[in-house]
């Protein structure tokens, strides 16, 4: 059956010019860094969408305007989608790059296309302009097949190594060929294949898009539902997964995991004196203060209004005590300033250490929570183990 470039590319244009629009109008009400990206993709789409359309008009147009127009817009596409991904991603977004890549690329195919003109060449220099917005990419998405939760990128990778597929197929054709054709509307089917497969390209490339959004919503749901807004560390739901994954670790390298309770000491007076805002102000410079004393490997969480949990795994008894002295005296010795006053902060600490015959979470938590309360009532401000309150 006779395929017309033409005909191929009209149904390219409306394709892409579709999938932009959707793309458009879903995000179109929201903010935020993602949403960003899908719209700039949905522009990038419209703009080969326009590349489509020139060459589906190429009756009507001079040879040299369509290889200058259509190039243009379908480098600047891709540099588009470029900046998009790595919006989206979060990545440096490498405009300088991109746009290098797109200028020069589109200089020297409009060179070789309308002042010496030589399709080989042309669609090797264009190729390696597109090979260098693909690797920007590839770059992107890099370790994307790695990780089960990272199958979105995984799969774009794929669509972006079948692009670089094409483009050697395509170039080794016009190499090696016995007739290779002047230009990419002469139907041959190396010229018909190509303009089918890269027209459903934005497709693929689409639908790989939205699944990439969607991996990135959910982790940052993942994350959100484990945060604690106020502080930024840990939450309580975290604080449960992460002591289960070290006492499991801890078990079977028959280690041990350090808990510290922390709770802040009179912290309903500094409410009372600088307000609920300077109390919350209170307890960010008190999570400071705790991280700072962290090794890598320890964790902090929020686990109440003015309590805290420290895990912190291979240390022993001794080790652990030292550690809730060091951040009990650092948080005595750093007064801090809320509007303009000084505040003394204090805090009580109860420790239990998790090793060999007790491992089980609930009830470290319940003998640092009994240590806590002999070291509150022993007059607060200071550390008390639940081997000594046993
Ligand atoms: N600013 C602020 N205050 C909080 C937050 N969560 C809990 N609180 C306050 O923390 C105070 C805790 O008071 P209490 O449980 O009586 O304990 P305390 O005054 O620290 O006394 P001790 O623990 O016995 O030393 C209450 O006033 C709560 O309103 C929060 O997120 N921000």
């Amino acid at each position: 059956m006779p395929v017309q470039v033409e005909t191929l590319s009209l149904l390219n244009a409306v394709q892409a010019l579709a999938l932009g629009l959707m793309l458009w109008v879903g995000t179109h009400s929201g903010n935020g860094r993602a949403l960003a990206a899908i719209r700039l993709r949905a522009l990038a789409l419209a703009v080969e969408a326009s590349g489509y359309g020139l060459l589906a008009l190429q009756a009507f147009i001079s040879p040299s305007a369509l290889v200058i127009g259509g190039n243009a817009l379908n480098l600047l596409a891709q540099g588009m989608v470029v900046v998009a991904i790595r919006q989206l991603l979060g990545e440096p977004l490498r405009l300088k790059t991109a746009a290098t890549i797109g200028f020069l690329g589109w200089a020297g195919v409009s060179w070789l296309g309308a002042v010496y003109p030589d399709y080989r060449l042309r669609v090797l220099w264009g190729s390696c302009a597109i090979l260098g917005n693909v690797l920007l990419n590839v770059e992107a998405l890099r370790g994307g097949c790695r990780e089960r939760d990272t199958r979105a990128r995984c799969v774009l990778l794929w669509v972006y190594l079948l692009e670089l597929a094409l483009l050697l197929w395509r170039n080794g054709s016009l190499w090696l060929g016995s007739h290779p054709p002047d230009q990419v509307a002469t139907p041959t089917p190396v010229n018909v294949f190509y303009v089918l497969l890269s027209g459903m390209q934005p497709l693929f490339a689409s639908i790989g898009f939205l699944l990439l959004y969607n991996e990135i919503l959910r982790r940052e749901l993942h994350d959100l539902a484990r945060i604690d807004p106020l502080t930024g560390v840990a939450n309580r739901r975290a604080m449960g997964e992460a002591s289960d994954r070290m006492l499991a670790e801890a078990r079977g390298w028959r280690g041990s995991v350090g808990v510290l309770l922390l709770d802040a000491d009179h912290f309903k007076y500094i409410n009372d004196r600088f307000g609920h805002d300077g109390g919350d102000k209170v307890l960010q410079a008190l999570v400071g203060h705790i991280q700072s004393m962290l090794r890598s490997g320890d964790i902090v969480g929020r686990v109440g209004g003015e309590e805290f949990l420290v895990l912190s795994p291979g240390v022993d008894e001794a080790g652990l005590l030292a550690l809730a002295e060091r951040i009990r005296a650092t948080v005595e010795n750093s007064p801090m300033v809320i509007n303009g006053e000084p505040v003394r902060l204090t805090v009580s600490i109860g420790t239990a250490v998790a090793g060999p015959g007790g491992w089980d979470m609930t009830v470290l938590r319940r003998r640092a929570d009994a240590a806590l309360y002999a070291a509150k009532r022993a007059g607060r401000n200071r550390v008390m183990s639940s081997e000594a309150t046993a």
